[in-house]
């Protein structure tokens, strides 16, 4: 049994509607290969997500939003709270990035991509990142609804992930 570990952390909605794409795309993916039973998918929301959980998973997926040109505060957290403590113990496996944004994303992809680095993980593909046209003040503080296409993507990225960690890729 494998377990992929998903963390997200969302204030209006986007980013984990992205998280729960990624674990249907995932479970299809299992199903698919026949080995529903060989993938165990774990969502946590950042702020519950602890060392233990990275090292009893093979696989992960990091979904946040982009604030302020970086990750949101509460991601930040969780990398800066578990870093250290995985860090050499973790290395090799594979991972994927979620991004939502407003209007850009590349910062906040950037620092997942450089953190993971750091971690010695292996990107399966580049971040997906999701604009979802919010510049306004009050578009940013409206609940969102990810585009079905948008969360499609989101979907592959999930199914590609476990696909590599059921074939031992
Ligand atoms: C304080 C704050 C700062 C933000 N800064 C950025 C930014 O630098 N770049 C960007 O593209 N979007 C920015 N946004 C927009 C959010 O990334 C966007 O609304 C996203 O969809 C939120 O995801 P969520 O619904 O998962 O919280 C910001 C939002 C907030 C609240």
């Amino acid at each position: 049994m494998k377990q992929l570990l998903i963390v997200w952390h969302s204030r209006t909605g986007a980013a984990q509607q992205m998280a729960q794409a990624a674990a249907r795309g995932a479970a299809s993916a299992a199903a698919a290969l026949e080995q529903p039973d060989d993938l165990r998918i774990e969502l946590r929301r950042a702020q519950d997500a602890d060392a233990d959980a990275l090292l009893a998973s093979q696989g992960f997926v990091f979904c946040a939003p982009e604030n302020l040109a970086s990750l949101s505060g509460e991601m930040k957290e969780f990398f800066d709270r578990n870093y250290y403590a995985v860090l050499d113990r973790i290395q090799g496996l594979p991972y994927a990035a979620l991004i939502s944004a407003g209007s850009d994303g590349s910062g906040a992809a950037r620092q997942v991509e450089r953190i993971c680095t750091g971690w010695r993980l292996t990107a399966v593909a580049p971040a997906v990142i999701v604009n979802m046209g919010a510049q306004t003040a009050a578009q940013i503080l409206a609940a969102k609804t990810v585009p079905t296409a948008d969360l499609v993507r989101c979907e592959e990225l999930g199914g590609l992930l476990a696909g590599m960690m059921l074939m031992g890729a």
